[in-house]
């Protein structure tokens, strides 16, 4: 059951706002939806799928992006779940990088976390199936994402190569497991078994893609962003593509930073190219 909390017209289309209670992680999920202008019931629009970073709610693309005149033009949809499950029955932590706001997209298998911390389930199968059953959207899906939620785009992606026609990310962490905020969520998550993270992790999943099961993939990442060197490390993805000649394109943009600022300076080019996939 969708509650209907918010509805704004913009760019000809409408921002909406919805509750509802998850079977993936036994809370309250909210989650943001855009649908450009002509979406309807006879008329079914593509879907982009967005995934954000830490901290973040289902709010902070949607109003810090500026992605809504393009993808009106475009004629895409495009979803933002929150990043993690909420409420006081949801653990949590003084800490910006790990619990509520911080769910890393992962099944967790720990305990605390394990009841509602299924963020993989929530945003790969009940959120689409939520959407293609409510809104007027067909299953033709791309997905993309910042930081943790472009670890998440880019992971999601490998792990469901025929689900999606598309992948990008803005400054993903590519390597969690071999970066301070990845091993810090999946120790957390999923426990010491370091063969579980590496079902999480974007380079080796790309290591075990198969090439009938390429999927286009941009990522776009700022020179003059805090966390490159440390957190994100996308010279380690890059490396894999070139060897086995996978579809990716990593474009460094001089001067950008972590920020909202930077995506909003190449969301349109993002919509672009998953456009051209969306609408193949
Ligand atoms: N608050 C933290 C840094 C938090 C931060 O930079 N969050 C980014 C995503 S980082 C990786 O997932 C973000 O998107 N923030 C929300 C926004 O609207 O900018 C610190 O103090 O270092």
């Amino acid at each position: 059951m969708l509650e209907n909390i918010s509805s704004v017209k913009v760019s000809g289309g409408w921002h909406k706002q919805y509750t509802h209670s998850s079977q993936s992680t036994h809370c309250t999920m909210r989650f943001a939806v855009f649908l450009p202008p002509g979406a309807s019931e006879a008329n079914k629009v593509p879907v982009l799928y967005w995934l954000s970073g830490l901290t973040c709610t289902d709010e902070n693309f949607m109003q810090k992006a500026g992605a809504f005149k393009k993808a009106a033009e475009l004629g895409i949809a495009i979803v933002a779940p929150d990043t993690s499950p909420r409420g006081e029955n949801a653990p949590n932590e003084d800490s910006y990088d790990f619990a509520q706001g911080a769910g890393f997209y992962v099944n967790a298998t720990q305990a605390p976390y394990n009841t509602h911390f299924n963020m993989y389930d929530y945003v790969v199968s009940e959120l689409p199936a939520l959407i293609e059953q409510h809104f007027p959207i067909t299953s033709t899906k791309a997905i993309s994402g910042h930081s943790m939620g472009g670890h998440g785009a880019l992971m999601v992606a490998l792990k469901n190569p025929t689900a999606f026609v598309s992948a990008s990310a803005f400054s993903p962490i590519v390597n969690p497991i071999e970066c301070p905020w990845g091993v810090k969520a999946f120790t957390g998550y999923l426990g010491n078994d370091k063969a579980l993270w590496k079902q999480y992790d974007s380079c080796e999943l790309m290591k075990n893609a198969e090439q009938a099961h390429y999927l286009p993939m941009l990522v776009s990442q700022g020179d003059a962003d805090g966390f490159l060197q440390e957190q994100l490390k996308p010279e380690n993805l890059v490396a894999i593509a070139n060897k086995k000649g996978y579809p990716l394109t990593l474009e460094m943009q001089a001067g950008y930073d972590h920020s909202y600022f930077f995506i909003s300076s190449f969301i349109d080019q993002h919509l672009l190219f998953h456009h051209q996939f969306l609408t193949a």
